[in-house]
Formats: C-alpha cells, structure tokens, sequence
C-alpha cells in the first residue's frame, strides 16, 4: 500500500482527533524528539542554532532545541519575531526558559554552527514572509552548515510546492516532515528546497487517502524474478508508432526502451518517408513499412515523434478502436486536445490506457494555461484523467499518475537529469513494455515512472535519453537478482 499522503483538510481533521485522543502536545513532543534524534544521529553533537517561528512549526523547533540539549548539543534558540503567538509553541517556550535557557531575536548574533533547523513556518504559512522572519530565512540559507526543515521549508506552499508570493524561502538538505507526506515537498521548486525527506507518522495511525507515494511495494509483481519456463511470446509483442519526418529517433528511443525492459518482440511502424528499415544499434527491432494491425499485437505505444499528419490521426484513430492496451503520448496527445472525435474515441476505450502529457501537453487538453497545472499539479492530473478517461501520468518536477476515479500516486524521486530530449519516448516505450509482459495496470504505470526516475536519479547531469532504459533495465535487474538471492537456502 502506498504511503498516504494528506492534503491540508485532511492533515487538520487528523489533528482534531488526535487532540481529542492524546493531546496535541503530545504530538509536537513526538514531533520535536524525532527531528533532535535524526539530527543527533545524522550530525553528532557540536553546535546547533534553531529558528522558530509564530506558530506551531515554532513549537516543534522549540521541542527539538530542548531535546538536542538532552543529546549533548550546545544550542541557541532564535524567535525572529519574539514570542510565539500559539498556546501550544508559548508552553514549550516556557519550558526552555524554565530550565534558565536564553532566546535570541537575532540569527546574526549566534554562533557558528554545524547544524541550523528551520522551525520558522509550517503548514500554516497562508502569506508572503516579510520583516526580521524574511532576514532569518536570508541567513538561514547562507549557513556553510546542515540546514534541516521542520515539516515543510519555510516559505513554501505545502500541497502545491510552489513559494507563497514571490520571493523564495528556506531551502534545506533535508526535511523532517510529521505525520505524512505532503505533496509540495516533491514538486515545483518544492523539489529542490526540500533536500532529502524524512517522513514520521508519530506513532499515529494515518488514514488512507486519495493520494499517495509510490513505493516499490505498489509494483512488486513487476520486481518478480520472470519465470524460466517462458520464451519470446510469454513476454508479449509491442507495437511502436511514431517517428514522422525528422522524428525518427523519438519512436526509436521508445521502442528500444520497450525492448529494454523485457517485452518478447518489439515492431516499430515509422511514419517518415523513406524510413530506415533496420536500427543498426538495436537490430533486435523489427520494422513494418505497412500499417500494422494493432489486434496482433499485445499492446501497443503510438505518438512519439508521430506529428500531427492527417495520416498520424488515422494511425490513432485505428489505435483507439484497438483492444490491445495502449499508450499514448506526446504527438498523439496534441492531436486528441484538438479533436473531439479522438477525445471520445479515447473515453470510449475499455482496455487499459494510459496516457503521458508533460504541462505543456496537459494544459493543451484542459484548454488552460500551463501555469494553472503548475499551480496544482495534483488537482490537474485527476481533471485530466477524469476528462480522458485514461490512467494520466503528468511528466515533470513531481510526476504524478491519476485514475479516473481520482485515486493519485506521486513520485518521490526528482531527477533533474530526465529533464532531457526523448526522456518521455522511453518512459512511453517502458510503459508499453510492461504492458506487454501482462503485468497489472497500474503496476505497469507506477513501475515505469519509478524505475525511469531511478534510472535518472543516479545522475546529476549528462544524462542522453538512450541511456535511461539500460539504466533502468539494470537496476530491475539488480531488485530481482536481490529477491532471487533471499530465496535461496543459505
Ligand atoms: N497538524 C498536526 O497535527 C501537527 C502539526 N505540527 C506542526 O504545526 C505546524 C502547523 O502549525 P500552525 O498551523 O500553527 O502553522 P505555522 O506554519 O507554524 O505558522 C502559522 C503562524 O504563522 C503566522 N503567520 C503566517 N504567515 C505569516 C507571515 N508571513 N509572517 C508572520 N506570521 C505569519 C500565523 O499567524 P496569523 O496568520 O494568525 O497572523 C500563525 O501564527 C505544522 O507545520 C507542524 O510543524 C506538529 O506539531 C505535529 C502535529
Ligand atoms: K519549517
């Protein structure tokens, strides 16, 4: 099961009950306690200076100031704005100035230190940080120290990862975020202020929600190691359409991909004239100078490098009215935002479909302006897949995949180095070939998204999009040698 996600409705209806129950400090202690004893074992001692803010992110940090003590740090507590204005934050404070312990208001004045923590605004920023609380966040991110968030970087909006106003805020190594995962932390610039993201549920039992992240458990048939009594056919025949006039390699890319990632036998139908029939770097692949018939095949991709033809929208049409299972992208999602007929062709389909727009093309569908999908990528991958019909997976800082019935999964993985030419050709070709190996739907999707963005985190940079499958295509088998090792008797 993946692990939930709450939206902030949620998170507050949660935390009504939970204060009803146990008391909500009782919350903030477990909250506080956890980030001194990741701290502690992620920085041992030395010296620490930690923010807090107004409110209850400021009790946290309170609490973990408190707790790093217990653990042998020397610490300084820093309230920006003097006091905080919460009950709750007020009584922890009280407890650290019981002990005899001193605030300051300045982070300028305070010693150099190996670890800052940012306590200074949670889940409770509704408006642009200003003042002395902008100057902490100025400083905060000049430290030549490990800069840890409490719950979510301050100045970032926690569901949509975008900074609340314009100027930009906290950006740290890593996030300690409490109760569950919030979807800002792994989108839009939220993907690259966060850092790592360490999640606690406090001891609290979360309830299932709408969304969550995908994690290797939501495809384990697909880490299977495959079955030695099997042969080319077991694995499935996928279809590739695409590559029109100087496109060529889009379609390549996406069949080699499929191939890749295990499908039996790989056919590409390529739309440009006077179209190579070989790929002398993948010859494995088979090539038809005729229209294929999609009944033959076990699944098909059609859209990369495809254009927008007369001829590309027949090839679609005939892909549509298929019963094979089908991805579409790129190219083919262009033609579907501009023709009726194909968006309802689509929503008639009754075999799995999965469709892959990255904004720009997900905005095509909608009829909005991609910066209404940045502004809610959540929101916007459920409209997309509700007015498709298909599994939608939106490309991009925080990829998401969305089932018509609004269920949503999100990756936690960002990979700068996907953001590169054909990267979305192969991610289409290793959907299709999971597709075509008969794995569930949805593990197919999820599998794919997870093993390319894998694939992509290993590097920083540099990576060409030829190299993402093989990259992949290792790792699965690095999973699946891993569960074949623990089989064995020792
Ligand atoms: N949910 C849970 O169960 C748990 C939650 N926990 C923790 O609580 C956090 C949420 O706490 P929170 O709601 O108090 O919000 P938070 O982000 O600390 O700040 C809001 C305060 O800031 C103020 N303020 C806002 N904008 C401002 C600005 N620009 N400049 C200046 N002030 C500004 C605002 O005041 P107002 O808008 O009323 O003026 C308000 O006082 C959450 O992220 C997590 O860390 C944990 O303890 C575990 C259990
Ligand atoms: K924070």
């Amino acid at each position: 099961m993946s692990l939930t996600v709450l939206n902030l409705e949620e998170a507050r209806e949660l935390e009504a009950r939970c204060a009803n129950r146990m008391g909500l400090d009782a919350l903030m202690r477990r909250a506080g306690a956890f980030a001194a004893e990741w701290i502690s074992e992620h920085v041992p001692g030395g010296h620490a200076v930690v923010l807090a803010g107004p409110g209850n992110n400021g009790g946290d940090a309170i609490v973990c100031a408190l707790e790093l003590k217990k653990r042998g740090f020397t610490v300084e507590l820093v309230l920006p704005g003097g006091d905080p204005k919460t009950e709750l934050a007020r009584t922890m404070l009280a407890e650290w100035r019981s002990r005899g312990l001193e605030t300051l208001e300045d982070p300028y004045s305070a010693m150099k230190a190996q670890v800052v923590v940012d306590g200074l605004f949670g889940t409770g920023l509704k408006r642009p940080i200003t003042g002395d609380y902008m100057d902490a966040v100025q400083w905060f991110n000049e430290r030549m120290a490990y800069k840890v968030a409490l719950d979510v970087p301050s100045g970032l909006n926690s569901e949509t990862g975008l900074w609340v106003g314009t100027v930009p805020g906290v950006r740290a190594d890593a996030t300690i975020t409490f109760l569950s995962h919030k979807s800002g932390l792994f989108m839009n610039e939220g993907a690259d202020a966060s850092g790592t993201v360490v999640m606690t549920e406090l001891d609290v039992s979360i309830p299932l929600t709408r969304l969550g992240v995908i994690e290797s458990a939501d495809f384990a048939h697909i880490l299977e190691p495959r079955r030695n009594f099997s042969h080319k056919g077991t694995f499935g025949h996928l279809a590739v359409v695409g590559g029109a006039n100087g496109h060529v390699g889009a379609a390549l890319l996406s069949a080699r991909a499929g191939l890749k990632l295990g499908a039996g036998t790989v056919t590409v139908e390529l739309l440009a004239d006077n179209a190579p029939a070989v790929d002398l770097v993948q010859p494995e692949l088979m090539f038809s100078a005729e229209p294929l018939d999609f009944e033959k095949f076990t699944a098909a991709v059609i859209g990369p490098g495809l254009g927008t033809s007369e001829r590309a929208k027949e090839r679609l049409r005939a892909a549509l009215a298929a019963s094979c299972p089908l991805v579409i992208d790129a190219d083919a999602l262009n033609l579907i935002a501009a023709d009726k007929s194909l968006l309802t062709a689509l929503l008639h389909r009754t075999v799995a479909t999965v469709i892959t727009p990255h904004e720009v093309e997900g905005a095509r569908i909608l009829h909005v302006d991609p910066k209404v999908i940045q502004a809610d990528r959540v929101n916007a991958v459920r409209d997309i897949a509700l007015q498709t019909g298909a599994i939608t997976v939106l490309k991009g800082p925080g990829t998401l995949v969305a089932m018509r019935s609004s269920r949503t999964w999100l990756s936690p993985i960002g990979a700068t180095s996907l953001a590169t030419a054909g990267s979305g050709d192969v991610l289409s070709g290793m959907i299709g070939a999971f597709f075509a190996q008969r794995y569930d739907t949805v593990e197919s999707v999820l599998g794919a998204v997870m093993l390319h963005a894998r694939a992509g985190a290993g590097h920083l940079a540099g990576l060409t999009a030829g190299e993402i499958a093989p990259a992949a295509a290792w790792i699965l088998e690095e999973e699946r040698r891993k569960i074949r090792a623990e089989r064995q008797p020792q």
